[in-house]
């Protein structure tokens, strides 16, 4: 146990047998527990569950009454004001990553956008997004945390503007550039300002709410996209100019809330903190949480030195740098687990399961993203339940299995891929690759081709392997299958991407699957938990690395999905990924430590040990402290009971 806690321990076990002997003092008139409430007495009890106190009976009861106590003081409204308006930027965040596929789809016809500037307007934004995500680190520590939040809104309001009023596709290059700018640094600072606003026993939940923002903003991205599509010309300025309304919102509602505590005591300005800090805990007494912020600053300045640039500080303090392979070790298998790359597959997947109606494909998006939001959702209530730990250990390992699951689907889709068995000729006298297909696997892997087929029954019949059109992946770019309405009438299918298959239900078991067990830990936690493991010093460059860390991923993972699914196939693919979260797994098994219920000043404590040593903590499960309130005081809640006493 740290020196810190120990104290606290001390301190605590102090206070419980003062008010302990009072009580016995008082008991008589039964007036003890009252008259110390009159006075205006602020204590800490703590009850050790295996102790061996002995007036067991009496402590039970006091400690029932510290509970009633402890339920009574409601934790302030303001709390959840600050969390909602800055978890706006996470909105932003998944509005506008989300938002840009159903935009492609008319802008690709309006300016003629080839695929390689599709390409460029999506990874652009998710580029400048990792570029912004390692500058807002140093940003954070020089200039606070609320200037970044509105930094970010200016960004994401100007990119919108720009964006909505595009007339040339340079210009809508410079608007994703600029909405990345945004992302990324909104991606880094709001689960930094959330996690230092909150009080212990509620943080978990509320950072996790900034991912059910961004899941969210998914969401209605997709919906926006839906409704939108049908507004052939300029649909996609509503779309992408859109989310200047929460930005502006975000914008104006940041010029009145107030800065970071903890980063204000870290700049010496302590007694505006102190104002914060009684303004956002309510009737609560803040001294032992001012007092524990600045002790801790001023220990870790003589431990650490405040010389040198803080990542060379991390690298060489081995507490910080645990912290940081832990933190950028998570938003790396969160991306490396291939969400994105099964969000964006989703619709094919769907598709391959028999949904065979082409203009359902945006809809059936927007059901995909809105499990996500649901599940996130679900993370939103375990995480102060179950912890951390368990619940991105259950989340991963689901993740895992659904994942095997989808590569197994793929696996036997091409087992028992259908035979080509027409092969017509090209009426242009061009000589084309997919004619060349003999298996429909063959096909669906060559991006230019798909196969254009009849059903008797459930069996794929008169097959060909033919190009697809250039504008739309709808139809072919001849033949039978090259007018929608005319081989829909004449009750012939067209597959780009996919081979129908009588298997295909295990793809969407596991698509279904993967975002249940995903999105409740994996997509939240490495968000949560990195918000946490960092102590003040170093949080914000602690922040930035990690996030940066999870942008990049993001691009590599997306956009070498479809040469690793050439070379490897999709089953290939897929197995990679659920080799990737395998790994995963054994890493958070051994690395991660459980913070759920501890205050930020105590986290550090946590790495003290070598890496990989921190599942063993989890034997001390059994052997827990507890701290409670009673009236007003700082508390540290146990890690079992937290819920108890919301
Ligand atoms: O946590 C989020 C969330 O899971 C999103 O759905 C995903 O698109 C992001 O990449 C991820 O960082």
């Amino acid at each position: 146990m740290s020196r810190k806690a120990s104290e606290n321990v001390e301190y605590t076990l102090r206070s419980l047998s003062n008010l302990m002997g009072e009580k016995r003092r008082r008991q008589p008139d039964g007036s003890a527990g009252s008259s110390a409430a009159a006075a205006g007495e602020r204590s800490l009890i703590a009850a050790e569950s295996c102790s061996s106190i002995n007036s067991q009976a009496s402590g039970g009861e006091l400690e029932r009454a510290a509970r009633r106590q402890f339920q009574q003081d409601e934790t302030p409204g303001f709390v959840y004001v600050l969390s909602v308006f800055s978890a706006l930027g996470g909105f932003l965040f998944g509005y506008d990553t989300g938002v840009v596929s159903g935009a492609l789809l008319l802008l690709k016809r309006e300016l003629n956008l080839g695929a390689l500037w599709q390409e460029l307007l999506v990874s652009s934004t998710v580029g400048a997004a990792a570029l912004s995500a390692l500058a807002g680190g140093v940003l954070n520590g020089l200039w606070g945390r609320r200037p970044c939040i509105l930094l970010s809104s200016c960004f994401f309001i100007a990119g919108a503007a720009l964006l909505a009023a595009a007339q040339d596709k340079e210009t809508l290059l410079g608007g994703r550039i600029v909405v990345g700018l945004g992302i990324g640094v909104a991606s880094m600072t709001v689960p930094v300002y959330i996690a230092e606003v909150a009080p212990p026993h509620l943080r978990g939940r509320l950072v996790t709410i900034n991912t059910l923002f961004i899941t969210g903003g998914q969401f209605f991205a997709s919906v926006i996209d839906g409704a939108f599509s049908y507004l052939a010309k300029d649909g996609w300025r509503y779309m992408l100019g859109l989310s200047a309304v929460p930005a502006i919102i975000q914008f104006f509602g940041f010029l009145f809330l107030p800065e970071s505590p903890r980063w204000l005591i870290q700049k010496g300005q302590t007694q505006k903190a102190r104002r914060i800090l009684s303004q956002i805990r309510g009737n609560q007494t803040i001294d032992e949480e001012y007092d524990s912020i600045k002790n801790n600053i001023e220990e870790e300045e003589k431990e650490v030195g405040a010389a040198g640039p803080v990542i060379c500080r991390m690298l060489t303090y081995p507490p910080t740098r645990r912290a940081l392979i832990v933190g950028c070790g998570l938003q790396m298998f969160q991306q490396l687990s291939g969400i994105n790359t099964v969000m964006y597959y989703s619709a094919t997947i769907l598709q391959m399961s028999g949904v065979q109606d082409d203009s359902r494909a945006i809809w059936l998006a927007a059901v995909t993203a809105f499990t996500n939001f649901l599940f996130t959702l679900v993370g939103v209530w375990l995480v102060e339940k179950v912890g951390r730990r368990k619940l991105t250990l259950g989340s991963l390992t689901g993740t895992t299995v659904a994942l095997i699951i989808l590569a197994l689907g793929f696996l036997l889709s091409a087992q028992i891929s259908p035979r080509v068995t027409l092969n017509p000729t090209d009426p242009s006298g061009q000589n084309s690759t997919c004619t060349n297909y003999s298996y429909c696997n063959g096909c669906m892997l060559d991006p230019d081709c798909g196969l254009c087929y009849r059903l008797n029954k459930s069996n794929v019949v008169e097959s060909s392997c033919v190009p697809v059109k250039k504008e739309s992946t709808m139809a072919a770019a001849w033949g039978r299958c090259s007018n929608e309405t005319r081989f829909k009438r004449e009750e012939l299918f067209w597959a780009y991407n996919f081979c129908p298959t009588p298997y295909s239900w295990t793809t969407l078991l596991g698509l279904i699957l993967y975002l249940v067990f995903f999105a409740p830990g994996m997509g939240p936690m490495p968000w949560t938990v990195n918000s946490e493991i960092h102590p003040l010093w170093a949080r914000s460059t602690g922040n930035a690395c990690s996030s940066g860390v999870n942008w990049i991923f993001n691009v590599l993972v997306s956009l070498t999905f479809l040469h690793t699914a050439e070379y490897l196939t999709y089953y290939g693919a897929f197995f990679l990924y659920a080799g990737f979260a395998g790994m995963g797994l054994i890493f958070i098994y051994g690395c991660l430590p459980e913070t759920k219920g501890k205050k930020l000043e105590e986290i550090e404590s946590l790495f003290e040990n070598r890496l990989c040593t921190c599942g063993i903590s989890d034997s001390d499960e059994g052997r827990y402290i507890e701290y409670i309130r009673v009236k007003g005081s700082n508390y540290h809640l146990s890690d079992n009971d937290a819920s108890d006493v919301e």
